[in-house]
């Protein structure tokens, strides 16, 4: 596929080129993928400013760079564009690359702190189920249809994320779900798609080590409504205490759902036990089979969207019965003498105690909860002392434990965890940072009969990440192995 130049950057604003028009076949960000026909684009990132590679990707035959400042050097028969924000102009030139494909999708959107990858893979196999040809693109995994193809991050960046959304148009999908981090929004990779949905699930904290205040938090993701076009549905949940801010600069139709809140669409949960939720969804009563006062949340968030889509309520709501928890979020896994084990990707304080009153809410009397939980290095730090104190008003026994340290010491992410934990809870709390011997000693030592032991943070990843190297390791599998040795 190639293009000539003129035709890429009509949609972007150039503040000065130099060098005549260029044919381009290939878009990078990356100087070591440049090569002939490459439009490289030189973005100032977080490590290193991409305008430094220029001689590199000159020297590698690339055709067109877009920059933000032009460099002293600018070898003849190379096309530069100087614009005001790199990262916009690929967001740009990437849909009109590979054809504005969101224009022709029914593409829905979800920013929150939690609930993302939950609720998309649950929009994804409604609408399976309702008959339509599905794309999604979450943290643990895209896939067009049956297909998966393996996902780096929540949200790719502009370039993958077009050729995706290509890709998902040409197999014939027609409605494609993706989690919108508040990463992208800054970082523009969603810049200039056509969304037919947006849907905001609950901001509390998290990330402050990339947007460093709150506040930055919620603006960026503000902003991912501010910019949706008229045609789109703006849907958000009024019982969160940001919800409706979410809303007031947006052009979309707007939309609310809520349980305490007045809101356009509302539910109420009947029963919430280990079998599922016994929901009244708009007026209508549904049995769902996830578990949890946030489940009831995503169910009715994904509800709206279906019937904001223009589904039918009946098939909806046969539908959502049918529908199964995401891989590692709430995951039950049974064990002998009655043991039972949960997985849920819970990383934040907000997940963890969601995760945590659930347990205590459906669990029996005579059940202790036994909670594994670690940090992750190189991420937000204040929230460590925040979930261990969590972990321990909630459960019998805490085993702290490492999560990723990515290149932080983890007994100094253990430091952090257990200063936040109260002298009165200190008898309930050991450390172990080796992940695999704390689920052990959770499993084999702490836990008797019919107790619950939760394993927070990981959920679906199958790897630890430890001084850049991702190691395999399977919370689920770890499990498993440890209950074989009860
Ligand atoms: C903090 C962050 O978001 N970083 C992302 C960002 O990298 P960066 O700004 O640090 O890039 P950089 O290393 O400074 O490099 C700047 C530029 O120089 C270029 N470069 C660099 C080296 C070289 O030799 N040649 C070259 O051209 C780079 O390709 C880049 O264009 O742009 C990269 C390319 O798109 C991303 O891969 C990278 O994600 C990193 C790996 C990451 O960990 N991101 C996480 C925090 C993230 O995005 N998470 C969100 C949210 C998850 C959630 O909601 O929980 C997500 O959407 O996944
Ligand atoms: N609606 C919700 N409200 C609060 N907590 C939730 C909600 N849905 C799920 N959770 C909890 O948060 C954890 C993470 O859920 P999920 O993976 O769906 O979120 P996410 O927004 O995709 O996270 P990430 O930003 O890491 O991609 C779950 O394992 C569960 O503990
Ligand atoms: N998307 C989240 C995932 C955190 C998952 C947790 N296991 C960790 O590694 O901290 C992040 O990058 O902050
Ligand atoms: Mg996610």
């Amino acid at each position: 596929m190639s293009h000539d130049s003129s035709s890429l950057i009509k949609s972007i604003d150039i503040i000065q080129q130099v060098g005549g028009h260029q044919e381009i076949s290939h878009l990078c960000f990356d100087s070591r993928q440049a090569k002939s026909g490459s439009l490289f684009f030189a973005i100032p990132g977080t490590q290193v400013d991409g305008h430094q590679f220029l001689p590199q990707v000159f020297a590698q035959g690339c055709s067109a760079c877009v920059v933000e400042k032009l460099p002293e050097e600018m070898p003849a028969g190379i096309l530069f564009l100087q614009v005001g924000d790199s990262n916009e102009a690929m967001a740009l030139v990437a849909s009109a690359f590979y054809g504005n494909p969101s224009t022709q999708l029914n593409l829905v959107g979800i920013t929150g702190t939690n609930g993302k990858t939950t609720s998309v893979t649950l929009l994804f196999e409604l609408f399976k189920a309702l008959g339509h040809r599905c794309g999604l693109i979450s943290t643990v995994q895209n896939k067009i249809e049956d297909r998966v193809i393996p996902a780096t991050h929540t949200t790719p960046d502009a370039l993958n994320l077009n050729a995706l959304l290509a890709e998902m148009l040409a197999s014939g999908c027609t409605h494609v779900f993706m989690e919108v981090s508040s990463h992208a929004v800054v970082q523009k990779r969603i810049f200039g798609l056509t969304f037919k949905g947006a849907i905001f699930s609950n901001i509390t904290r998290d990330h402050l080590d990339f947007h460093e205040t709150f506040d930055a938090y919620i603006k960026a993701k503000k902003g991912f409504f501010d910019a949706l076009p008229k045609s789109a549905f703006a849907l958000t949940n009024v019982d969160d205490k940001r919800g409706t801010v979410m809303l007031q600069n947006t052009k979309a139709q707007k939309a609310s759902y809520g349980i305490l809140e007045a809101a356009d669409y509302k539910a109420k949960i009947k029963a919430n036990v280990l079998s599922g939720l016994q929901l009244e969804l708009d007026g209508s009563e549904i049995h769902a089979q996830l578990i949890g006062q946030f489940n009831a949340y995503n169910l009715l968030a994904i509800y709206a969207t279906a019937i904001l889509l223009g589904e039918d309520k009946e098939e909806v709501l046969i539908a959502l019965s049918g529908l199964k928890t995401a891989t590692g979020r709430f995951e039950q896994m049974h064990g002998p003498n009655h043991k039972m084990a949960i997985v849920d990707y819970a990383h934040t304080p907000d997940a963890l105690e969601n995760v945590l009153k659930t347990i205590q809410a459906i669990r029996q009397k005579h059940q202790h909860i036994i909670t594994v939980v670690g940090c992750g290095g190189n991420r937000d730090a204040g929230k460590r002392p925040i979930m261990a104190a969590l972990a321990a008003q909630y459960s019998d026994h805490v085993v702290l434990t490492s999560d990723n340290p990515r290149f932080e010491d983890p007994e100094l992410i253990l430091d952090q965890m257990q200063a936040g934990i109260l002298a009165a809870d200190a008898d309930k709390v050991i450390r172990i940072s080796d992940r695999k011997r704390a689920i052990e000693q959770a499993i084999q030592e702490l836990a008797n009969t019919g107790d619950i032991v939760l394993v927070a943070g990981k959920g679906h990843e199958t790897y630890q990440d430890i001084q850049g190297v991702k190691h395999d390791f399977d919370d689920k599998q770890v499990i498993s192995e440890a209950f074989a040795k009860v």
